[in-house]
């Protein structure tokens, strides 16, 4: 059993507003944040690190009735380089590529080691079946959705049969959709299983985030229940 789970991407926000921003986007309803880090080097682009996330874990103290989850997405080519920078930053999960490693296992026991959740995330062009035999070891499948290092890109609806695929074999599963979620794109996401939803654009760039939050999150949760899978 899975829940609904709104994670908007940072990397579409105003930058010089980031605190209030995110307030914004979590009080209308977003249960995590997704923050995207770029090394330059894994992917042509640079983005935030621990200083950014410890700035804004100052904004949603671990304190508050409802702490938001930092769901971390590390595109970087030496995923262990950080692991304890993140952690210490505030990092709740922490989401590196299968194809940035050359030992997953050994990346996630340490991700688990320093108290974070962990996730692994494939590109495109990386098959699901790589996930098989690390599965049982990891909380969050993250299935990208666009060539990652860049907000704002056309969703591949193509991926859906990974979703598919993993959501058929794994029905407990984290599974994470990223890239070019918006309305028009959730259902089939939805359809083909994915439970927890980046969305940057549409959400940080939408004039009321909450109705797209919301809009999201209910064409999960109608999924989920014809499937039998959502948590009560
Ligand atoms: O990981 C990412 C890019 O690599 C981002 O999370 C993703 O692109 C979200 O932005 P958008 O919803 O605008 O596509
Ligand atoms: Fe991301």
């Amino acid at each position: 059993m899975v829940q609904p789970i709104i994670s908007p991407s940072i990397l579409a926000s105003d930058f010089a507003n980031l605190g209030s921003h995110c307030k914004c986007i979590v009080n209308g309803g977003a249960e995590w944040l997704h923050l995207d880090v770029m090394d330059g080097h894994f992917v042509p682009n640079i983005s935030l690190g621990a200083p950014i996330i410890a700035s804004l874990r100052k904004q949603f103290p671990r304190s508050d009735p409802n702490p938001v989850f930092f769901d971390c997405h590390m595109m970087v080519s030496n995923p262990e380089q950080w692991i304890e920078d993140i952690a210490k930053a505030g990092g709740d999960g922490y989401t590196f590529h299968f194809e940035a490693t050359d030992d997953a296992l050994r990346t996630i026991k340490k991700v688990k080691a320093a108290g974070m959740k962990v996730g692994v995330s494939v590109k495109p062009k990386t098959p699901v079946e790589v996930l098989f035999p690390i599965v049982e070891e990891i909380d969050l499948a993250l299935v990208m959705t666009v060539e990652p290092g860049f907000g704002g890109q056309k969703f591949m609806p193509e991926m859906m049969a990974k979703v598919e695929i993993l959501r058929n074999k794994y029905p407990d599963l984290n599974i994470e959709v990223d890239g070019g979620l918006a309305k028009d794109t959730i259902d089939a996401a939805a359809k083909a299983g994915a439970n927890v939803i980046v969305g940057g654009t549409s959400v940080f760039g939408a004039e009321n985030p909450a109705e797209v939050i919301d809009f999201l999150r209910s064409s999960v949760a109608t999924s989920l229940t014809a499937k039998g899978l959502l948590t009560k």
